[in-house]
């Protein structure tokens, strides 16, 4: 593939399923946001020297956003910075994508320099400390502070840069997949989940990775066992392995296509706090392993509110579209949010399934010390709950202090509806909602292009 191309993948939301996810028993509910990842690919280039590679990923909305790495065939295409500075992600991408197609200098002796520029959606990260620039024809945030340095929303920015930079570095390899992502998407997931996992040091459920790449989904996770055997990067056998997992094995892993109610909008809310995931996951192991067996009771009744709150979002995806009469008066009815809502099963089904969901999570708060809905986001959920138009609202993933999500009517402005509302005032609206489609190609790549 010789011309510009792009590529985008999308943020993500755990709406259901957070900590049972990390088991392959239980299913969850992450939905794709409209926040996504950006991968500009640039035509082949050459290097002076023709026995290796190099890969340049530039990140110009970052301070010093540039990571440049060597790879040759004779080191087991183990990634050598030559920039100083190094980036995990970039760094495994890189890794798999070269030892899944395990080119040869032959082929690529004039054309072994890869040049490619990643972007993020502003929703990704703090604003505070940036200056919004137009580049190319898009509009966008550019930082002071290096991309470690900025503070994140949590909407999956390491999963989407893995997902969107494995496809388009895979580009360069199969000239087919720019026209035609669909086909390969499967083998740009699997890459994707072993080089997000190899970069964070840990198998956490891998949705992050799996919404990246397939948009909003159920899903059930993989075996961790499928990374973590998988032989060490460098040695004689780890290309013929990767090739051998992404290709050959079942992967026993649950990605079913699934979507918001479309009559129904998402609201992501920074809370401006942050939450230690790593250490939430471990507090919650620790409490689950000490407290059996009510502790598998209590994953036992959180599986179950999950799956009908997924439930009830499909009954009122089909009442939606079916457009008749007991439709309109179901939404008004979410619209108004008063007490007509306690007349209609499709509002106190999901209202209901979430309320147990949260009770859940708070007893496990209280039990394992693991701040998952702390009464500080109980009382502003609650206070959520209250507003016009919304159905129903909850801590999204793994909770903590820093989002909540909304799900509330099309017409609802939270925004206007919350301003000057001191019960809100440590709410920032993101401007972000579902989006329901993973990876993928940009129509437009020279948008992207500072003239
Ligand atoms: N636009 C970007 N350019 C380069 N690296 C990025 C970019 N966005 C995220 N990253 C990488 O992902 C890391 C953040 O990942 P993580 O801590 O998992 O946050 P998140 O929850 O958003 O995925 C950053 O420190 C950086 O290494
Ligand atoms: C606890 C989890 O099940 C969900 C965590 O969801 P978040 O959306 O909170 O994840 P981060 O963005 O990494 O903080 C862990 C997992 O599934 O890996």
């Amino acid at each position: 593939m010789s011309e510009f191309r792009a590529f985008s993948a999308p943020g993500k939301a755990l709406l259901a399923g957070g900590y049972l996810v990390l088991d392959p028993k239980y299913e969850a509910l992450v939905v794709g946001l409209s926040a996504r990842m950006h991968a500009v690919a640039y035509p082949y280039d050459s290097l002076q020297e023709p026995d290796s590679f190099e890969v340049r990923v530039r990140s110009k909305q970052f301070n010093n956003g540039e990571w440049l790495y060597r790879v040759s065939p004779e080191t087991g295409f183990v990634p050598v910075s030559t920039s100083g500075s190094k980036n995990p992600f970039i760094e495994k991408v890189i890794a798999n994508v070269f030892n899944y197609f395990k080119p040869n200098m032959e082929d690529y002796c004039s054309r072994n320099l890869f040049i490619i520029d990643i972007f993020s959606d502003d929703a990704y990260h703090s604003q505070e400390d940036s200056v919004t620039k137009v580049h190319g024809s898009r509009r966008l945030s550019f930082h002071s502070h290096r991309i470690e340095e900025v503070p994140k929303t949590g909407l999956g920015s390491s999963a989407g840069l893995v997902t969107v930079l494995t496809t388009a570095l895979a580009s360069f390899f199969e000239p087919k997949l720019t026209n035609n992502v669909e086909k390969y998407r499967n083998v740009i997931h699997n890459l994707s989940q072993v080089a997000h996992c190899q970069a964070q040091g840990k198998i956490g459920s891998g949705f992050d990775v799996a919404a990246a790449a397939y948009g909003s989904i159920r899903y059930r996770r993989f075996p961790p066992a499928l990374i973590s055997n998988l032989p060490d990067l460098g040695s004689a056998v780890y290309a013929d392995e990767l090739t051998h997992l992404v290709d050959e094995v079942a992967w026993n892993i649950t990605i079913k296509s699934n979507h918001l109610p479309s009559g129904l909008v998402l609201w992501m809310g920074d809370i401006k706090s942050g939450s230690e995931t790593v250490k939430l996951v471990q507090k919650v192991k620790k409490w689950y392993d000490s407290h059996t067996p009510e502790s598998l009771e209590v994953y036992a009744e959180l599986d179950h509110a999950n799956s009908r709150f997924m439930e009830g979002l499909s009954k009122l995806d089909n009442l939606y579209e079916s457009n008749n009469d007991y439709c309109a008066e179901v939404f008004e009815s979410i619209e108004k949010n008063d007490s007509t809502c306690q007349k209609y099963s499709e509002i106190t089904d999901v209202r209901d399934a979430v309320a147990t969901i949260r009770r859940c999570f708070r007893k496990i708060t209280e039990e394992a010390g693991a701040d998952i809905e702390p009464p500080v986001q109980t009382k502003l959920l609650d206070d959520c709950q209250t507003l016009k138009g919304v159905l129903t609202c909850l801590i999204p993933g793994a909770g903590g202090f820093d989002a909540i999500a909304v799900i509330a009517t099309q017409s609802v402005d939270l925004r206007a509806q919350t301003a000057g509302d001191e019960r809100f005032s440590s709410v920032q609206w993101l401007d972000v909602s579902q989006a329901n489609w993973g990876v993928g190609k940009e129509e437009d790549p020279e948008t992207y292009l500072d003239k």
